[in-house]
């Protein structure tokens, strides 16, 4: 491989790769002192030395003329050149320019972490309280918007601390997160940051040598179009005086054969064997042409490649089959060679999601990518001609993002995680950020940044950007936080603003972004609303009587969809051995903790377990299953139930995980439960009390049920067994061995029945 400044030398021999390898390394620190430096060799007039890709051919200088090795050879003296810069340093040296005005904006400020600007006055007296955080605005328009994506990155201040470092010292990134928290955001905002003075195009050229191995030739970005455009000319200006001398011995030919009148049958053929020939000889020129392997010509920052999901192909780049490659009618070979992400991302970012989604070959291939700094180009596929092509080393010099959830890392090759973790850094996505006034007002410019993002969407008033903060705030699911997951707020954004736009009003107002949640449900979310309209037909509903061994359970589907779960439990006499035995679509988690759950029951019940099977059933577990052992006081409570024969409140709902101590631990997504029980007609919910300050239920529910923090199994039982009066001393009984089994007082029963 050639690395080439100048744009003019050929590639000398196709063993010249390795003593560049080292010059392509530096050349990524290089600064720009030294890059004016190479400049102005570029722009020197002597080119001694220099020699031309088309020098090796030996019909090449048929008139006469010089060979057009490169724009000054031609700019001068041929027509189609004009067009081009009349000297390339003019293009060069502007490039340059820009370049460095731009490097003054991305790369002397790096590290700022400061609170961007929101060019709106912030009333820092009602900041506490005010949901924008003291934000003047009458909508969104106010909020200016920052040009650099980092700047517009709101939260995960270690990642974005990261990449800011990364970019510095080009190092590798690992992003591991939920979807939607920016991760590909990032990689994007470092390819912003990183130097693009570095920039180079890659040309392929015929190698006369081998055929079979083109040759790689590297110029400043923006050079490699202008070659290849003298190339081109070159070769049509050749082909055209081909052209005109084919016609000249083809009319001659014919012009012979009339006069001669001779057999106008050979005369015909000697013409078609003239053209022949000639078509033949086009071929050879066309050959000179070099292939724009990577052109960054118009690339403003360095480049950034999402090469998430791309195939072996798309990634390592490829050869193309070529049918007719043998007898001089095939296509040249450095004509169907084809970049893949790493040469594109070459000085750039590779961005790769879900990287475990490659197979282990590709995989490795990529690490040697990443060792070498550059990779050959060959056919991936073994059957295609493209196989027995293998171009010279093609620089690859990238820094890799890496992205995913933990899965991702898990099935990730060890030694190309070792090499991102030896060669940068690992970071860990957060999910939730303290609910500040500093961050609500990054919220309030997160809605800005999203309507000109899209571009089509009006402008939020101030009471539709309160809103969707109240909604950031619901969905981190804690209190006194707000939500990271930006893509599915975004999409609320998104679908509010439509709606304006479909009524073709000047602002999106609170009541869109009210439609727009209702309308933006997910799967999950419809499923479990259909679900509970369901239960209804089969009457399955609530009622207020009570059931003994059923209790209203509580569970999530997806990640926002709350859904009510009935559990019932049946104690039968046992064969021998008392056994606790789960039915229904259990997981692995949700058996796990009927085990624990039996446990408890032993130190309740005054039964000999050892004599009885205890049943347990989940009713109508859809396919998401029970998560995790959120529904084990449910379990506990049922068991109970049908044990001492005592009704359960069925107006009641609950969720929460127990421990082996009788304990009530906390869950996940206590809202969405409390929500899916007040819509299914429930009108008391018990929950962990620890899980209480996550409670943000909407208005609406809140008037429809009763919500009861419980600390332990005995507030638990006291809440949802039904005191009639004939099982009232059962009743007492359970609820003093809870108080005694568990040394804890039952304090003051928040909602006896
Ligand atoms: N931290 C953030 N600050 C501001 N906007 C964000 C942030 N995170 C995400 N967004 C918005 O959400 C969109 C989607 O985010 P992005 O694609 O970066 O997420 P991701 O983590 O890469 O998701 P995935 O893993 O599914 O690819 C972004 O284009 C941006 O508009």
């Amino acid at each position: 491989m050639s690395n080439d400044t100048n744009g003019n030398d050929p590639p000398e021999d196709a063993s010249g790769a390795p003593d560049e390898e080292g010059e392509l390394a530096q050349e990524e620190r290089q600064g720009r002192e030294q890059r004016q430096e190479q400049e102005q060799e570029r722009t020197q007039p002597q080119r001694q030395g220099d020699q031309s890709p088309l020098a090796d051919e030996s019909d090449r200088h048929t008139d006469g003329e010089e060979p057009a090795d490169g724009l000054e050879s031609v700019s001068g003296e041929e027509e189609g050149a004009e067009d081009a810069p009349e000297d390339e340093s003019e293009t060069g040296a502007g490039n340059e320019a820009e370049r460095e005005e731009n490097d003054v904006e991305t790369v002397d400020d790096l590290g700022s972490t400061v609170e961007v600007d929101p060019g709106v006055e912030i009333d820092e007296e009602i900041a506490e309280d005010d949901l924008l955080g003291g934000l003047q605005i009458d909508s969104s328009d106010d909020i200016t918007v920052p040009d650099r994506l980092v700047d517009q990155v709101i939260g995960q201040d270690e990642a974005r601390d990261t990449i800011i470092k990364a970019a510095k010292q080009r190092r590798h990134v690992m992003m591991i997160g939920s979807p939607g928290t920016g991760k590909s955001m990032l990689a994007k905002a470092m390819s912003q940051l990183l130097p693009e003075e570095d920039l180079q195009d890659v040309l392929i050229y015929h190698n006369p040598d081998d055929e079979n191995e083109p040759k790689v030739r590297t110029v400043p970005a923006g050079k490699g179009r202008q070659i290849v455009d003298v190339h081109k000319e070159e070769a049509n200006k050749r082909n055209r005086t081909r052209t005109i001398l084919m016609w000249v011995i083809i009319a001659a030919i014919i012009l012979y054969t009339i006069l001669s009148a001779s057999s106008i049958i050979l005369g015909l053929l000697a013409a078609g064997v003239v053209w022949l020939i000639f078509r033949t000889l086009r071929q050879g020129t066309d050959t000179i042409v070099p292939n724009m392997l990577v052109d960054n010509g118009e690339q403003r920052t360095a480049p950034f490649e999402d090469a998430t999901g791309a195939h072996a192909g798309a990634l390592l780049g490829d050869v193309r089959h070529d049918p007719f490659q043998s007898g001089g009618m095939g296509t040249p070979s450095h004509e169907r060679v084809e970049s893949g992400s790493i040469h594109k991302s070459n000085k750039g970012v590779l961005f790769l999601d879900e990287m475990n989604t490659l197979d282990i070959p590709t995989q490795q291939k990529l690490m040697t990518a990443i060792q070498e700094g550059e990779f050959s180009i060959t056919g991936q596929s073994e059957r295609s001609s493209g196989a027995m092509v293998q171009t010279e080393p093609v620089p690859c010099d990238f820094v890799m993002v890496a992205a995913g959830n933990l899965d991702a890392m898990e099935n990730m090759h060890p030694a190309l995680r070792s090499r991102i973790k030896g060669y940068g850094y690992e970071v860990y996505m957060d999910d939730t950020i303290e609910d500040t006034p500093e961050m609500r007002r990054k919220y309030a410019r997160f809605v800005a940044q999203e309507v000109e993002r899209d571009g089509r969407l009006p402008p939020f008033d101030r009471e539709a950007v309160e809103e969707l903060l109240l909604e950031a705030r619901r969905r981190s699911g804690r209190k006194n936080h707000l939500t990271l997951l930006f893509r599915n707020l975004g999409g609320l954004v998104r679908v509010a603003g439509d709606i304006a736009r479909a009524e073709d009003r000047d602002f999106t107002t609170r009541d869109d972004v009210l439609q727009a949640k209702d309308r933006s449900r997910s799967i999950e979310q419809q499923l479990a609303d259909d679900y509970i309209e369901r239960r209804k037909d089969y009457e399955l509903e609530v009622t207020d009587d009570g059931a003994v061994g059923r209790v209203n359970g509580l569970a999530v589907m997806g990640e926002d969809s709350g859904i009510m779960l009935p559990v019932m439990a049946e104690i039968a006499p046992s064969q021998g051995g008392g056994e606790v035995i789960a039915t229904g679509k259990l997981k692995e988690m949700a058996e796990e903790s009927v085990q624990n759950v039996s446990a408890i029951i032993k130190k309740f019940s005054d039964v000999d377990l050892s004599e009885k099977d205890i049943h347990i059933q989940f009713v109508q577990a859809g396919d998401g299953g029970v998560d995790g052992d959120s529904a084990s006081i449910t379990v506990a409570t049922a068991v109970i139930s049908a044990l001492e024969d005592i009704p359960v409140d069925q107006s009641v709902a609950m969720t929460g995980s127990l421990s082996v101590r009788g304990d009530v631990l906390p869950v996940g997504g206590v809202t969405h439960k409390i929500e899916a029980a007040a819509k299914a007609g429930c009108t008391t919910v018990i929950i962990p009390k620890s899980n209480e300050q996550d409670v943000m239920i909407e208005d609406e529910y809140a008037e429809m049920i009763e919500i009861v923090p419980c600390d332990n199994i005995s507030e638990v039982l006291a809440v949802a067994l039904v005191g009639r009066p004939e099982t009232d001393s059962l009743v007492d009984r359970l609820k003093s061995i809870t108080d005694s089994a568990f040394d804890q007082p039952v304090g003051s029963n928040p909602s006896p029945q």
